[in-house]
């Protein structure tokens, strides 16, 4: 979030009020826009440069990093500092990021024809969620402002709890999409985690609402309440839709719409409605999967967190060809769908495409040439477009005749052969294979006026600026066209003057030239002076020369001059009535922008699948429908890792996999690798395996390792506990939940004792489908006592004492974590690992034996398979919560974990496999061997590790450890 950068207030800067009564004009003016502004930093049109006074300059030299000069009038000294016009963007994005919001004050008329002091008015407000400015914003994202509102009983909300209804509505006000929804409050946060505004305003009575991820959350801005007032509301709303209160189920919804339109008004110039917000979305969010931002992120959908790959899922099926598509695809895969139809319905599309090569490749060729139609549209009917984004608009409507040629071969060609991908293109019958693609492409408006329009009255290279002519294409109109030949004979007539002055007068060295203040000019240097015809007007003196202009040269100038701003005025004017013929059409255009995006979104889809060897998931609506997958892998680690290990997946609808397994042997990626196929599969996207069939599932949670916040201590325990909380409210029948390592943010104790009670509990009361990774091997003895509790753990092999992940799952417990082995891959000194293992040994005796694990007698029974859930574990025989961990084992998890980084040691299990550890005290001692060790273990044992932060710990140890080679 950014940091506001608050040391000054915005609104008036206290040096201009001070001087209120002396201002000059124009810092009058200045003050008058700052007060109407108080929420925002004015910067002020002088010139070429957009200027801040006093205070506000402070601010701005220091925030943008330019020069504070001084500026001296009739009000006094003061400071004054100022960025350029012409490159504002990067200084706008600094004072966005520090939190401002940026009063644009410009001059609304000409400085030339204005008698006194040129008019300004603030024509927009630029805020981190409504800039509209492309250089401001990454192409190819939303950038969305909500507003949140509680209900009509308001004063009651507050203390209604967590249950009464809120609003949210947002709005990308660069391409005018707007959304609007209601819940309850965690409803709403969950939705607004999956929106991610970049700002968030908030009604008088609603909730508070932290984002999730401080660092790339939301800023919170206070706003007139006024705008939340059900009547206000209302009345903002009727030129978007009629009959707005009817029109929204929750009165939250209509204030919260209301109010976002209000700020977006407000931050486009208070100029009205904006015409091209042309439809409110209402959704409910239970049409979509729900995804909180803590599944968000650590699937790491969008935000690589640095923990595997360096890719995102998204970084994964990003093949889109332009920002439409990439836009779409990232809101497909933020809400992706619950309807098994519409799943269905995609997929069929994503096959074709798939399966059709040459049409695929078309496609995304074609959209290659296609710009930002949704921001374009935006910036023509908020008649900020220029020339060039016309005929942007212009080559994005030239690729659609293409597009639909194209998909017409799509939908005549015939079926390449099932649901494989990639197979060519084989056939021809001449039936349309999806009704999706068919749809598509008929609803592909050509806008064929539209884009003649543009392409006869603009000019094919046209110039940034629309005032300065050269913007309409000749031919367009008859007396534009006159008066660029009137200018362009008159220049003609001037171009052959030299010539026939020189023929006239005799003097070889006779000139014509022109310049800004004295316009057309005769020029004779000081030898000929005596050849100068009568008709020559003296009109400058130079060193050697003298400059002259004669009646007919005076006349044609005027004749040009005239011609010219004529031509140009009349230019903008003609720009201006073609950029409003095409605004009247945005509903047209966004409609196609739909088109095209989701066309992108689909190839992009199917490119990948292609790509990456993915194949159609069967989507089993029926509720007993679990999660079957052959072969899957996880779509992003399956990029980094150059022989990745296909695993199947067999998880009944409701059954809870535990999964245990050595470190780093691959259990986190395998559960984030289910999750991910269901998230790509609602998504609309193929899977990564040989073959899937998944149910539709209507909620995802995750609670993911305790690993990212190594100093949080105790309140990364509190999360981790929180998170789990709210999946233990909510989650249910058609909810699938991933629980990685529960537990392990506290003591060895409470965390087995946690973590078994929530697998108990999901089981017995939740019904949900379920994959619980852990090191707690006790825990997989629940298969034993629950119908619909299997175990599946991942094998690895010891050779010579070095351990070789295969990174395979199969059925059964595991026996060991090899924490101590991924410490000393990890580096950990030597010592600390020798040490470590004798202390194993003294725990574990002769049961853990180096050599296979897989198949040795502490190995895993295959046989306690979903299939036969009343096989045997390979767990501890104590229940958790009863069995006292010997305090040595805190050390060796702290090794473990130390060593292999944050994903990777969990070292608790070592003692915490097939062979119980021995009883505590004595071991302890004994191992720790006599005199200065026995001091030095008794030390260890007083550690409270629970409470210590890896780092403290990391000092114990190396503390202790120093003492013992001292000898104590
Ligand atoms: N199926 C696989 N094929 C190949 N490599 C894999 C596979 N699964 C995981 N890996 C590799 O092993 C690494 C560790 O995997 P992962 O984090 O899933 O292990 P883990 O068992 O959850 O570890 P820990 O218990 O320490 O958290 C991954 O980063 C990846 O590089």
């Amino acid at each position: 979030m950014p940091t506001a950068d608050r040391e000054v207030a915005t609104g008036l800067p206290p040096g201009v009020a001070a001087a209120r009564e002396e201002l000059t004009p124009m810092l009058s003016q200045y003050a008058d826009l700052c007060a109407a502004h108080g929420d925002a930093l004015v910067l002020f049109q002088v010139g070429d440069f957009y200027e801040a006074f006093c205070e506000a300059a402070e601010v701005v030299a220091r925030v943008c990093e330019v020069t504070l000069t001084e500026r001296s009038d009739s009000t006094g000294d003061y400071p004054m500092a100022g960025i350029p016009i012409d490159n504002a963007a990067p200084y706008l994005e600094s004072l966005l990021d520090a939190g401002y919001r940026v009063a644009v004050g410009d001059q609304v008329e000409d400085a030339e024809q204005a008698s006194g002091l040129v008019d300004r008015a603030v024509t927009e407000v630029i805020t981190p969620g409504t800039v509209v400015e492309d250089d401001l914003l990454e192409a190819g994202t939303t950038n969305y402002v909500a507003a949140v509102a509680a209900g009509a009983d308001a004063s009651e909300t507050a203390d209604a709890g967590p249950e009464a209804p809120v609003g949210l509505a947002a709005v990308d006000v660069s391409t005018g999409e707007c959304l609007v929804t209601s819940g309850d409050r965690d409803a709403v946060a969950g939705e607004l985690d999956r929106i991610a505004p970049a700002e968030l305003i908030a009604g008088p009575d609603a909730p508070a609402f932290e984002p999730a991820d401080a660092e790339n959350g939301w800023t919170v801005h206070e706003y007139s309440p006024d705008v939340f007032e059900r009547r206000a509301a209302t009345e903002r709303l009727e030129p978007y839709l009629p009959a707005p209160d009817r029109r929204f189920e929750a009165d939250a919804e209509l204030r919260a719409a209301g109010a976002v339109l209000a700020y977006a008004e407000y931050t486009q110039g208070d100029d009205g409605p904006l015409s091209y917000v042309t439809r409110l979305r209402r959704y409910d969010p239970r049409d979509r999967l729900r995804l909180d931002a803590a599944a968000q992120r650590s699937l790491e959908l969008f935000e690589n967190r640095g923990l595997g790959a360096s890719d995102t899922l998204f970084d994964v099926l990003d093949e889109t060809s332009c920002a439409l598509g990439r836009r779409c695809l990232e809101r497909w895969l933020r809400r992706p769908l619950v309807d098994a139809d519409a799943i269905r319905s995609r997929h069929d599309a994503v096959g074709e495409l798939a399966d059709r090569t040459l049409v695929r490749e078309g496609i995304a060729d074609a959209l290659a040439a296609a710009y930002d139609l949704e921001r374009l549209v935006g910036r023509v009917s908020r008649g900020r477009a220029d020339a060039r984004d016309l005929r942007s608009l212009h080559a994005t409507l030239a690729v659609v005749p293409e597009l639909k040629a194209t998909l017409a071969g799509a939908n005549a060609g015939g079926d390449a052969g099932g649901d494989g991908v990639g197979d060519g293109d084989a056939g021809n019958a001449d039936r349309p294979r999806t009704d999706h693609l068919r749809d598509l492409r008929d609803g592909l408006d050509e806008l064929a006026e539209v884009r003649e329009l543009i392409d006869e009255a603009i000019a094919v290279n046209p110039p940034p600026e629309i005032t300065d002519g050269g913007v309409i294409r000749e031919g367009f109109d008859d007396d534009l066209d006159d008066l660029r030949a009137t200018e362009r004979e008159g220049r003609e007539w001037v171009a052959d003057l030299e010539a026939s002055e020189r023929e006239r007068t005799g003097i070889d060295s006779l000139s014509v030239g022109h310049n800004q203040v004295h316009g057309y000019y005769i020029e004779v240097t000081d030898a000929n002076l005596d050849r100068v015809p009568d008709d020559y007007r003296r009109r400058q003196t130079l060193k050697n020369s003298e400059r002259y202009y004669t009646p007919e040269l005076k006349e044609r100038e005027e004749e040009i001059v005239g011609a010219a701003e004529r031509a140009d005025a009349m230019e903008y004017e003609l720009f201006a009535d073609a950029r409003e013929r095409v605004a009247s059409e945005t509903e047209r255009i966004q409609g196609l922008a739909d088109a095209l995006a989701e066309l992108d979104a689909l190839c992009s889809l199917a490119t990948v699948a292609v790509a990456g060897d993915y194949v159609r998931p069967e989507v089993r609506d029926d509720p007993d429908a679990g999660v079957e997958i052959e072969g899957g892998r996880h779509p992003v680690v399956e990029r980094a890792e150059a022989s990745f290990v296909p695993n199947d997946v067999d998880l009944p609808r409701g059954s809870v996999a535990v999964v245990t397994g050595p470190n780093m042997s691959g259990k986190s990626t395998y559960m984030r690798a289910v999750a991910l196929a269901t998230v790509l599969a609602q998504t609309g996207s193929f899977v990564p395996a040989q073959a899937a069939s998944l149910p539709v599932f209507d909620r995802l949670f995750t609670r993911v390792g305790a690993s990212d916040d190594i100093a949080g201590g105790q309140s990364t325990f509190m999360r981790e506990m929180s998170e789990l909380t709210e999946i233990l409210h909510d989650a249910g029948p058609d909810s699938l939940v991933l629980l990685d390592e529960v537990g392990r943010g506290t003591a060895t104790t409470d965390g087995r004792a946690i973590a078994r009670a929530a697998a108990e509990f999901v089981h017995d009361e939740l019904g949900a489908t379920a994959l619980f990774a852990t090191h707690y091997h006790g825990l997989t003895d629940l298969a034993e006592e629950r119908e619909r509790v299997f175990n599946l753990h991942f094998t690895a092999t010891r050779e010579d004492g070095d351990v070789t992940f295969l990174h395979r799952v199969v059925p059964g417990a595991s026996s060991s974590s090899y924490g101590v082995e991924v410490a000393e891959l990890a580096g950990v000194p030597g010592p600390v690992v020798e040490r470590s293992r004798s202390l194993v040994a003294g725990d574990a005796g002769d049961e853990s034996p180096d050599g296979d694990v897989e198949t040795g007698s502490d190995g895993p029974d295959a046989s306690n398979t979903p299939d036969a859930p009343d096989a045997s574990t390979g767990g501890s025989d104590t229940p958790p919560g009863e069995e006292e961990e010997p305090d040595d084992v805190s050390l060796r998890e702290f090794l473990a974990e130390e060593g292999a980084g944050d994903d990777a040691g969990r070292g608790d299990a070592v003692a915490d496999g097939d062979a119980p550890a021995p009883d505590d005290g004595s071991n302890s001692d004994e191992t720790a061997g006599d005199g200065a060790g026995s001091d030095l273990a008794n030390e260890l044992r007083d550690l409270d590790l629970a409470r210590m932060t890896p780092i403290e710990a990391l000092n114990a140890l190396h503390d202790l450890q120093s003492r013992l080679d001292d000898g104590g």
